[in-house]
């Protein structure tokens, strides 16, 4: 019988590259980008009702429930799979809100998988990812859950297993809205499309990179700090900056030396989400 309660986590993911090829005519911007998880994130608890209300226990600073994607998801779920029961969440959340490291969707991807297990629904991933595009364009890696090189608006995935280093992420104390940046009018908006698989070295580029520098000072000093360690990068459409290690030692050295005005957290790389390591710890 399957458990009627379950805590599981909710992961971050790096964009390790990112390329942006064009704009659609429904203004979504066709991508390039590589994504990778981190051994860190969320955690989210659920405990299944039976008279089918979706209740989730944790106060979001400025996002009202009914926007949140982790009800968002689950009401979603309920209704197009038709199920009866219902649903107490809790989160303990640690993932920096407009940090370009996906909590949100990375939330949404939980809910999804979380839900489908508790309410015994048996759907299968391609139909989970398909509803979490819904949600948002990065929710569909989550739900499948390995490293992949994505294209399309980021739903075209291909599992890659790039190489795990010790991670430093910088969290500048700013967060940076993805539409914002994705309707500057002085992105880059037409990098050739990669056409070679495995994408070759040399291509670590973050187009939105110059765009998120010029509008956040505070985006630029994590960039100039880390920058003298090790290659400093930018996840997504920021605000998050990071770079890579060898060792944990060697990245806890660079995290020793940051301010109370400029926080971070050291994590592993990992290319299976530590959701699916725990999901498949249940099977
Ligand atoms: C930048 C990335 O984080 C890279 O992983 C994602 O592409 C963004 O994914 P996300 O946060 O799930 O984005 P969504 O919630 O779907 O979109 C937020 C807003 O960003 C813009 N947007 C997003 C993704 C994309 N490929 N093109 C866009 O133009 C759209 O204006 C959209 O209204
Ligand atoms: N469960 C949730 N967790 C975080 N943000 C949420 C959640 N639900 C809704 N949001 C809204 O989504 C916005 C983006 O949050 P998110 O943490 O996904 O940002 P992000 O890390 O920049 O994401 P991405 O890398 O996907 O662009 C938040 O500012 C918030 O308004």
């Amino acid at each position: 019988m399957t458990a009627a309660r379950l805590t599981l986590p909710s992961p971050a993911k790096l964009n390790l590259m990112l390329h942006i090829l064009g704009r659609r005519e429904d203004g979504y911007h066709e991508l390039q980008t590589l994504f990778q998880f981190l051994d860190y994130g969320d955690e989210l608890t659920f405990a299944v009702r039976d008279d089918g209300a979706i209740q989730l226990h944790t106060e979001f600073a400025g996002v009202p429930h009914d926007s949140n994607l982790i009800v968002r998801a689950a009401k979603m779920l309920q209704q197009q799979s038709a199920c009866a029961l219902g649903i107490d969440i809790w989160i303990d959340k640690v993932l920096p809100m407009g940090g370009g490291i996906g909590g949100g969707s990375s939330n949404a991807a939980t809910t999804l998988l979380g839900l489908n297990h508790l309410w015994q629904l048996g759907w299968d991933e391609d139909r989970l990812a398909a509803l979490g595009l819904s949600l948002g364009a990065d929710v569909p890696v989550f739900v499948r859950g390995h490293a992949a090189f994505a294209e399309g608006v980021g739903e075209k995935l291909t599992p890659v297993d790039p190489e795990e280093p010790w991670y430093l992420v910088l969290v500048p104390q700013v967060a940076v809205s993805t539409a914002e940046i994705f309707s500057d009018p002085l992105l880059t908006r037409n990098t050739p499309p990669i056409k070679v698989r495995p994408v070759p070295e040399g291509n670590s580029r973050n187009d939105c990179l110059p765009v998120v520098a010029r509008r956040y000072p505070e985006v630029r000093n994590a960039l100039d700090l880390l920058g003298k360690f090790t290659e400093a990068k930018l996840t997504g459409t920021g605000s998050c900056v990071f770079g890579g290690f060898p060792s944990k030692a060697e990245a806890d050295k660079v995290s020793a030396l940051l301010t109370e005005t400029l926080t971070g957290f050291v994590a592993k790389g990992s290319n299976v989400s530590m959701l699916h390591r725990k999901l498949q710890s249940l099977l």
